[in-house]
């Protein structure tokens, strides 16, 4: 179990600013909720008042108010309560629910920024549970935090107001220090008895989510093991820690609500124990007493909501934190947007050097080139920075010196979007979403005729397997592509790379998965297409190597041309 102390990066105060601040024009829709809710509260409590009043009159008290006049405002207040309340929670999620829809919409914009560099450091998993229980948290703050509180502090004001006029300042005073006691006093308590186990069961609850993911991806290498049961106990383990963190926590939140309990009793007391030394006393008719106390008693509803909020907020600024510090997270690579835009025609490497941790260079002044009507060759042992090279002919991480120049213009000086629009690459592994084969090819070109799908899945040699299938390219592949053969999405991979109609493109171990006769046809394939292009090949395999024009070699982090 994880028993480190947990801290948030922010304090409670400015994760909620920072919260508040994205409401932007939905501040006037909390204002509405806060004014709904607070005349609606006091509505409600209008309804004991009325007989409070009632009971006065009976007692002597000059009220103006016929008996018919009390029944009838007393049944007006409960019918209006009820609409009050309606509008007020149809604002609140109104708010909420529009600002999860537009926070999902920004996490999902900085995470294209961040990815893919800062991504590969990130467990998926938990970026998912950002994406699905914090931001869900987070509508706790937004539909049940911050109306309540200012609904707590206008109705607490006017009861105060109310009961001096009414009844006494005495009375008046009462009830501020109970508002106090328990609106302030009790949730700062029990927030900071909640504030360690809040977070640390956030913090289990992503992990946890994270691992169980993680679990399920890699099942298959799991079962290929044998390592089941011990994945599982560890799963166990986890879950065990998470019910114990969760424990920890409701026990808190048990002892908060306790003592918010014995707070409203104790002022309640209070009260009614000052109203009859105020009648004994002679400072107060027996009627206003009445009037004063039951406007107090019916009055602590608002407060005890707030003092129950720090179990929720602890967790709200838990999830809070985590959102906005992935808002807040400085990409790898900054988008270019001022630069140029270039149609391709070369590319050249000159002295290019990059290492992801410092001081352990994975490349050493790297210098290569490439022409429209060629393929390049890049060849090395795993690990020595292949695929590094070409992420960085992507810009998906910044060189760290030398340049990268397409038709003479260094990398860093071409728009992101241009850029993209110009170079491909197909990875070692293809990721085939969860929808037909014609939508997963269409992302590379959203506007392809059918025409030129199946060229291109011609090309790519996957075109007969599609129609093989029972729906052709109407096919769902199933999350993850899980229904298909490595080479089957390999080829896909191509063949969306030859949709795309990119100038230059990236082929990372792109035959890898595919038998001789496939490879074949894809290598023909490649060299009709280099004509128009240039390809730049990183392959382990000599007979894919074999329709390089030109190859290099990496080694121990430096480039030289290999003899063919
Ligand atoms: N995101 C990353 N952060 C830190 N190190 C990384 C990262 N990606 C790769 N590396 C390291 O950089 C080195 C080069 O990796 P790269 O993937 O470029 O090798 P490769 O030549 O393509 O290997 P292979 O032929 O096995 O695909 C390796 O030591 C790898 O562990």
């Amino acid at each position: 179990m994880n028993q480190v102390k947990q801290t948030l990066r922010r304090s409670g105060i400015s994760i909620m600013a920072h919260l508040i601040s994205l409401l932007g024009s939905f501040a006037a829709v909390l204002i509405l909720a806060v004014i709904n809710g607070s005349i609606g509260y006091l509505c409600a409590m209008s309804v004991t008042l009325f007989g409070a009043l009632g009971v006065a009159k009976a007692l002597g008290e000059p009220i103006w108010l016929s008996y018919e006049w009390i029944i009838a405002l007393a049944v007006g207040c409960g019918i209006l309560r009820g609409l009050l309340r309606y509008i007020e929670q149809y604002s609140n999620h109104y708010i909420a629910f529009h600002l999860l829809a537009i926070l999902r919409d920004k996490i999902f914009g900085v995470l294209r920024k961040l990815c893919p560099a800062k991504l590969e450091s990130k467990q998926k998993g938990s970026i998912i549970a950002m994406l699905t229980s914090d931001i869900e948290t987070l509508e706790v703050f937004y539909a049940h935090t911050l109306s309540p509180i200012c609904i707590a502090i206008l109705v607490s004001f006017s009861v105060c107001l109310f009961t001096w006029l009414a009844a006494s300042p005495w009375l008046a005073l009462v009830a501020l220090i109970g508002y106090l006691v328990i609106g302030i006093v009790v949730p700062m308590i029990s927030s900071a008895a909640l504030k360690e186990p809040g977070v640390t069961y956030r913090k289990e609850f992503a992990s946890f989510n994270a691992y169980y993911l993680d679990s399920i991806k890699g099942i298959k290498d799991i079962l290929f093991h044998n390592a089941g049961e011990k994945r599982e106990q560890e799963v166990n383990r986890r879950s065990e820690c998470l019910l114990e963190e969760t424990r920890k926590m409701k026990e808190e939140t048990g002892k908060a609500s306790a003592i918010t309990e014995l707070a409203v009793s104790v002022f309640v007391m209070l009260t009614l124990i000052a109203g009859i030394v105020l009648v004994y006393t002679g400072n107060l008719t027996s009627g206003k007493m009445i009037i004063g106390v039951v406007a107090i008693f019916g009055s602590f509803g608002p407060v005890v909501a707030i003092s129950a909020l720090p179990g929720n907020l602890t967790q709200t600024f838990a999830s809070g934190d985590r959102v906005l510090n992935l808002l807040e997270e400085v990409p790898a690579v900054e988008e270019i947007t001022d630069g140029k835009n270039i149609t391709y025609e070369n590319l050249e490497v000159r002295k290019l050097s990059f290492a992801y941790q410092k001081n352990e260079p994975v490349l050493k002044d790297v210098c290569m080139q490439a022409q429209k009507g060629e393929i390049v060759g890049i060849i090395g042992e795993s690990g020595c920075g292949k695929s590094t090279l070409l992420k960085l002919l992507l810009r998906f991480w910044s060189k760290d010196s030398g340049e990268i120049l397409f038709n003479g213009t260094d990398i860093e000086k071409i728009n992101s979007d241009n850029l993209l629009d110009n170079v491909t690459m197909v990875s070692q592994v293809t990721y085939l979403f969860d929808d037909t084969i014609e939508e997963n090819l269409r992302i590379a070109k959203p506007d392809a005729t059918q025409v030129e799908m199946e060229q291109a899945c011609r090309l790519a040699s996957v075109h007969d397997f599609v129609m093989s299938l029972p729906n052709g390219y109407q096919t769902r592949v199933g999350a993850m592509g899980d229904a298909l053969s490595s080479g089957e999405k390999q080829r896909l991979g191509l063949a969306r790379a030859f949709l795309g109609g990119r100038q230059l493109i990236l082929l990372d171990e792109p035959t890898s998965n595919v038998d001789s006769i496939n490879e074949g046809i894809i290598l023909k394939a490649l060299a009709q297409q280099k004509s128009k292009k240039s390809i730049i090949l990183v392959s382990h395999r000599e007979s894919t190597m074999a329709i390089a024009d030109r190859i290099y070699k990496v080694e121990n982090g430096y480039m030289t041309e290999a003899t063919k």
